[in-house]
C-alpha cells in the first residue's frame, strides 16, 4: 500500500516550519520527514508531532553550513569531531521523536586532496555511527545524491553506495533510495526497484527532471508506487520535491494515498 510522508523542509515552506506540521496534518498526511530539526526544541517538535497525530519516517543528522554548500562530514577527513556530535544530537532527535531512522550524509569530497582517505574515514564514521544508533535502536540511511545537483558528493549512485554499504557490515545500515537522484544518474528504476529489495529502508519521490511534483515529468510513479508494493516495500514514500506553487494546490496526485482525504 503506498504511504506518503510529507518531506516539511520542502514542503509548505511558506510557513515557519513548526507550523508546517499543521499544514501537512491539515492536508491529509499521517506521516513526516524533515532535514534539520536542531533550531527547535525536542519537546516542541514532538509537540507539533502529537497535536497532528504524524509518524516521523526520517530525519537528518547536521550536516554543517548548508547554505554554505556543506554536506555532510561523514567522508572528509578534518571533520570527525564534528561527524561524531551530529551523530550523538540526531539520536537524541530521533529518540526523543520516535524516529527511526537517521540519513547520515558523506560530505562534498571533490576538493579533498586524499580520496582513498576519504573513503577510509568514512568507512569508520558510518560504522561508529551506526553502531551508536544500534544501541539506540535506530537505523542509519544513506543517500547518494545526483551529481547534476550536487556535483563533488562522496556518493553518487546506487549500486556503488551498496558496495560501500556492504563493507560497512552493519545491519542497521540501509540504502536511502531517492527515485529522484536515481533516475538521473542510473536510470531503470522498476527493475532496480526489484533487484535492490530489502537493501532500501526508506524512499524518496519526485518529478524528474524538475523536481517538482511527481505527477510530471518523464517517471511514471503509479507503476513505480505498484514496483514498491510488489517488492514488499512498506515503508512511507517520503514526498522530497519543491512544489510548483502554494503546496496543497499541487496535491491532487497525492489524494488517493492520503487516508485522511481518499474518499
Ligand atoms: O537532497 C536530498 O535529496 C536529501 O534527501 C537531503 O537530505
Amino acid at each position: 500500500m503506498t504511504r506518503l510522508a510529507a518531506n516539511l523542509s520542502m514542503l509548505f515552506t511558506d510557513a515557519p516550519f513548526l507550523d508546517r506540521f499543521d499544514r501537512a496534518g491539515a492536508a491529509g498526511f499521517e506521516a513526516v520527514e524533515f532535514l534539520f530539526p536542531y533550531d527547535h526544541t525536542i519537546a516542541e517538535v514532538k509537540a507539533r508531532l502529537d497535536r497532528n497525530g504524524l509518524q516521523l519516517t526520517l530525519i537528518n543528522a547536521f550536516a554543517g553550513d548548508w547554505a554554505g554548500g556543506e554536506r555532510g562530514f561523514a567522508a572528509r577527513p578534518s571533520k570527525t569531531s564534528e561527524f561524531d556530535a551530529s551523530i550523538a544530537q540526531a539520536i537524541d532527535y530521533a529518540t526523543g521523536l520516535g524516529c527511526p531512522r537517521i540519513h547520515v550524509m558523506s560530505g562534498i569530497t571533490k576538493d579533498e586532496p586524499d580520496m582513498a582517505a576519504c573513503e577510509t574515514v568514512w568507512i569508520d564514521n558510518m560504522r561508529k555511527a551506526a553502531d551508536l544508533a544500534a544501541n539506540a535502536g535506530l537505523d542509519i540511511s544513506i543517500e547518494p545524491l545526483n551529481s547534476r545537483d550536487m556535483p563533488g558528493y562522496f556518493i553518487s549512485k546506487q549500486d556503488p553506495t551498496l558496495e560501500l554499504i556492504g563493507r560497512l557490515d552493519r545491519r542497521n545500515v540501509f540504502l536511502q533510495f531517492d527515485v529522484y537522484h536515481a533516475q538521473i544518474m542510473d536510470g531503470d528504476i522498476i527493475r532496480r526497484i526489484e533487484r535492490l529489495k530489502g537493501a532500501y529502508g526508506h524512499v524518496q519521490i519526485a518529478g524528474v527532471p524538475d523536481r517538482h511534483e511527481p505527477d510530471e515529468g518523464e517517471l511514471n510513479y503509479a507503476a513505480i508506487f505498484e514496483a514498491f508494493d510488489r517488492a514488499g516495500f512498506d515503508g512511507f514514500l517520503g514526498c522530497e520535491y519543491n512544489p510548483r506553487g502554494r503546496t496543497e494546490d499541487g496535491l491532487a496526485w497525492a489524494a488517493p494515498y492520503l487516508p485522511k482525504t481518499a474518499g
